[in-house]
């Protein structure tokens, strides 16, 4: 089968091409490469340097899908500067679903979030709970799970949103190369903490003591960048004419940050100090799936679903971009 992957060179989108390269597939990529940190594009993939709205001039009728990860994906930056949100996750969709009508490719698989529950009334979070975002980079991917909605139902596109939780971890393809999570400046706390394990970092700070948890910090649903993978490639197979699949991808887990700050201390062997800091804006107490319709409606299990197995990862992965920038 042949697909365009936007966003192709990020950290989830590169992981995603990578597997369906390795399982037969033909990739087209197309991204920006604006992201501050591109991953690379994975061997074998065809690169388009271009933005979504670019994806007309790509698309044809060989293509058999899209998977569509090109976004601004930043909660804080969405807050200051709402109508790049808009502009670039709505608009630019909106021109990917004129673009796929217009060339008759009619399977897509979209890359939503955990971000779309905002504070959310209890957990484990499942996908009929209420969506109410807190931030116009939650509400811009919640528009767009409405937008497929519509074009499902309208236009009899196959469809799934995947709402992703805490994605982490790293992954190893079997030509060696290695796809991880980096960003500049790095906000997200599994890669900060290994920071601190390096030396690169004198602590990492706990940003918030006092929520309503076991330890009272933040409770949040770690999943390894490669399972999440694998459930795209079971979206592409269960997608069907006319139905869109809403789909919450976490493991059911939910593990505080000094449960992480912990495991990153057994993981590496070294010292990671602490200090607590105060709350950052938005953060809800716990974020935790309910991974009950992708069990059932994907046939998804995860395969590395232990915490100390997504930091062992993201630790090689850390390790690996350290010689590298050595040289
Ligand atoms: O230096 C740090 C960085 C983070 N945290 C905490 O660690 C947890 C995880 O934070 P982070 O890694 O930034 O992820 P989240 O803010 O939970 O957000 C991620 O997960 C969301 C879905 O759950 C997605 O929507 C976001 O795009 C994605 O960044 C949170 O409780 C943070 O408060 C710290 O205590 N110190």
């Amino acid at each position: 089968m042949k697909y365009l992957v936007t966003g192709g060179a990020g950290y989830v989108g590169s992981v995603v091409a990578a597997h369906l390269l390795e399982a037969g597939h033909t990739v087209t990529v197309l991204d920006d490469l604006d992201t501050g940190f591109p991953q690379g594009v994975p061997e074998g993939a065809t690169f388009v340097s271009g933005r979504i709205q670019d994806a007309a001039r790509v698309l044809d009728p060989s293509y058999d899908g899209v998977l569509h990860f090109a976004a601004h994906s930043k909660v804080g930056e969405s807050v200051e500067q709402p109508e790049k949100y808009w502009r670039n996750n709505v608009g630019g969709t909106l021109d990917l679903l004129a673009a796929m009508r217009e060339s008759g490719v009619r399977t897509l698989v979209f890359s939503s979030t955990a971000a779309v529950y905002g504070e959310p009334e209890r957990t484990p979070i499942t996908e009929t709970d209420p969506a109410a975002p807190t931030s116009p980079y939650g509400a811009s991917k919640l528009a767009v799970d409405h937008m497929i909605g519509g074009e499902c139902r309208a236009h009899g596109l196959a469809a799934a949103s995947l709402r992703y939780f805490n994605v982490a971890g790293a992954y190893f393809a079997s030509d060696g190369t290695a796809y991880g999570e980096r960003h500049d400046p790095e906000s997200h706390l599994i890669p900060l903490v290994l920071q601190v394990a390096q030396g690169r970092r004198t602590s990492i700070s706990v940003y918030g003591d006092d929520y309503p948890t076991a330890d009272g910090t933040c409770v949040r649903d770690y999943i390894h960048v490669a399972d999440l993978a694998r459930a795209h490639l079971l979206a592409l197979e269960q997608a069907t004419g006319g139905e869109h699949l809403i789909c919450n991808l976490g493991n059911g887990n939910g593990f505080s940050v000094r449960e992480v700050v912990e495991t990153v201390r057994e993981v590496t062997g070294h010292d990671v100090p602490e200090t607590v800091a105060p709350r950052r804006d938005g953060d809800p107490a716990v974020l935790v799936a309910s991974a009950e319709r992708a069990r059932t409606a994907l046939g998804w299990q995860p395969e590395r679903s232990g915490l100390a197995e997504i930091v062992q990862d993201a630790w090689r992965f850390a390790q690996h971009t350290a010689a590298e920038a050595r040289g």
